[in-house]
């Protein structure tokens, strides 16, 4: 497969991790956690260029130009993750064609392991894309809103949506375009390619690719960082 682009959401603001600046500019090792997130990315030999998305007017982004010699382009991203998404997607340079394949990445998730980036690669790109997740383990309840147990439901057949996703940029900025006129808040790529009848690919990744949202997280993700690549 030709090399990928990957778009990296990293305009949110993190408002459920706290702190004096968007999670993704707080320290994780060191260093602001979207900096190991980039670093893993650029590693990884099939990813051509990285389209960091950004909050408009971000004052915590350290401008870079290029990563293990990949380059870096940034643009500026949206209200919601879907419209980062899109204007990732839509700022990708010229070259990147309608049917090219892309990844989409959260710079919230800096423990993706390149083996799993590269068995997405892999298996995803036979077909119409698709993502990591992983299935669900825990027996899984429903509940009333204070929090009371109401049942059980079944959980076969039951993922977890990670990231990296992957999808041809063209299919993806229609699907997302069509979810905006549409209404819907599309949490994931893969769910607006799902609106569009396309069934992506369920690439089993690990577990420890977790997305950094709350404040206890970022024991776990430098605990994990130090053990996965
Ligand atoms: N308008 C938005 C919202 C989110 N993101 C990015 O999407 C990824 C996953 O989103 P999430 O973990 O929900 O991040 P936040 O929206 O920042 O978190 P919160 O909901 O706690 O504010 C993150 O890398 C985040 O920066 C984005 O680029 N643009
Ligand atoms: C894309 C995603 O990381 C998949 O799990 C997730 O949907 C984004 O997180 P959010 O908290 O719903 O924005």
């Amino acid at each position: 497969m030709a090399a990928l682009w990957c778009v990296v959401p990293a305009a949110g603001r993190g408002v459920r991790a706290g702190g004096d600046r968007p999670k993704q500019y707080q320290l994780l090792a060191g260093r602001p956690l979207i900096a190991h997130t980039l670093d893993r990315l650029a590693a990884h030999p099939s990813i051509a260029g990285l389209m960091v998305v950004l909050g408009a007017g971000d004052p915590f982004w350290q401008p870079v130009s290029s990563l293990g010699g990949k380059p870096v382009l940034t643009t500026t991203g949206g209200g919601e993750r879907s419209d980062s998404v899109l204007a990732g997607l839509e700022a990708l340079p010229a070259d990147v064609t309608h049917s090219d394949f892309v990844l989409v990445h959260d710079a919230a998730r800096p423990c993706v392991r390149l083996d799993d980036i590269q068995r997405l690669i892999d298996l995803a790109g036979r077909g119409e894309g698709g993502l990591l997740g992983a299935p669900l383990r825990d027996t899984l309840k429903h509940a009333d809103e204070a929090g009371h147990s109401l049942g059980t439901e079944p959980r076969d057949r039951r993922w977890r949506a990670f990231t990296p996703q992957m999808f041809r940029r063209g299919a993806l900025v229609d699907a997302l375009m069509l979810a905006r006129e549409d209404g819907i808040a599309v949490s994931d790529e893969a769910m607006a390619m799902e609106r569009r009848g396309i069934a992506p690919l369920l690439v089993e990744g690990a577990e420890d690719n977790i997305k950094v949202t709350t404040p206890a997280d970022f024991a776990l993700a430098e605990f994990l960082l130090g053990r996965t690549n």
